[in-house]
């Protein structure tokens, strides 16, 4: 509208008590902190064509903004250039670094109504469900990426940008834990899962489905507020490192081999891409006890299927006690759900606990 116009136009910049610095800055409207890591949505190629070989995070955060002007009208921006990665280079020490930066600069100042984070699409879930995990104020925390870079025909990360922005400063959007927003869905963090490598309409909670969706920019939830009867807050606030967790993908003549060398080489967890609902070979499966009797360690068996769950049943019987059932959680969702307690200290009988809650029978 012309009113919306003529505030954004009377924009200046400012910086805020947190070193935060606002390009646009509008007092009239909500403030968002952007935490940019990179991805395809700061991809580029010579190639308008082109949506494979492209050169991820190769654009900055500054010059994503400027292609997107409709953004000033929706909320004053601070953007922070945390990173500019392939999203398989994202590590657990960005993560909570993004943790703690987002309790500062979003959840301990009143001033500010949400965040957006854009991240690569490949492990935008992991990082998802880390920061679901971690940041609880009840203020939106939203994650964005594009599955086009930003030069190709048909872009979708400007409107997946502009999209997230806008559900973060939504009233609506509050007290739902973090939230993934492309191509017009706003899906949980918590259930949310890459379904397909190469389509724009990729992120999904399969069982769950969607919380809501967005047209001509405005966010529909369907339902009221809430969290996941399974969902396990952890405060990292004193915690500088996250213990290493792998994963092992099960198959046909797997050999116990992986299982001794992962544990050899400093995994503190394994997490088990188990055939069907945790299903792994009975000599693994002796292997997997012998590990667990010398080294008291959490190996959660979870699924190698896109969706699914591991229940407790499947796994309880015989010579499977040793290990626990992931329930809900997918092995990447599971890596980072074991890697977070045993960075609270929790021991595997209060690991199996808090899994306990995600597992159906
Ligand atoms: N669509 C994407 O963002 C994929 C990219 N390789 C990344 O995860 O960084």
């Amino acid at each position: 509208s012309p009113l919306i116009q003529a505030r954004a136009s009377n924009n200046t910049s400012y910086t805020n008590s947190n070193g935060l610095k606002f390009n646009h800055f509008n007092a009239s409207l909500p403030n968002v902190t952007l935490l940019a890591t990179g991805g395809t949505i700061a991809g580029t190629s010579d190639d308008k064509t082109a949506t494979a070989g492209y050169e991820s995070g190769a654009l900055s955060i500054t010059q994503l903004l400027s292609g997107i002007p409709e953004i000033n009208n929706i909320a004053n921006v601070a953007a922070v250039q945390a990173t500019n990665v392939n999203s398989g280079d994202v590590s657990s020490s960005l993560l909570l670094n993004l943790t703690h930066t987002l309790q500062t600069t979003v959840c301990d100042d009143p001033t500010m109504s949400g965040a957006v984070i854009t991240h690569g699409t490949d492990t935008l879930e992991e990082s998802a469900f880390f920061i679901d995990a971690t940041v609880n104020c009840g203020k939106p925390i939203v994650f964005v990426g594009s599955m086009r870079p930003s030069t190709a025909i048909s872009a979708d990360g400007p409107m997946n940008l502009l999209q997230g922005v806008t559900v973060a400063v939504d009233e609506d959007a509050k007290e739902r834990g973090a939230l993934v927003v492309l191509n017009d869905r706003i899906v949980s963090a918590f259930f949310a899962t890459k379904t397909n490598a190469n389509t724009v309409d990729t992120f999904k909670a399969y069982e769950q489905g969607s919380l809501g969706t967005i047209v001509s920019n405005t966010p529909y939830f369907y339902y009221p507020a809430v969290q996941p009867n399974a969902k396990h807050a952890v405060d990292v606030a004193d915690v500088d490192s996250i213990p290493r967790v792998d994963i092992l993908y099960a198959y046909e003549d797997m050999h116990v081999d992986s299982l001794y060398s992962a544990v050899k080489n400093g995994a503190q967890g394994i997490v088990i891409a188990g055939e069907g609902a945790g299903g792994i070979s009975s000599d693994f499966g002796d292997a997997i006890n012998d590990v667990v009797a010398k080294h008291d360690i959490p190996v959660v068996l979870s699924h190698r299927t896109v969706n699914g769950e591991v229940p407790t049943a499947d796994i309880t019987g015989g010579n499977r006690k040793t290990q626990i059932a992931s329930g809900l959680f997918n092995p990447q969702q599971s890596r980072i759900l074991v890697g977070l307690l045993l960075a609270e200290g929790k021991k595997v009988k209060e690991i199996r606990e808090v899994f306990e809650r995600a597992t159906v029978a």
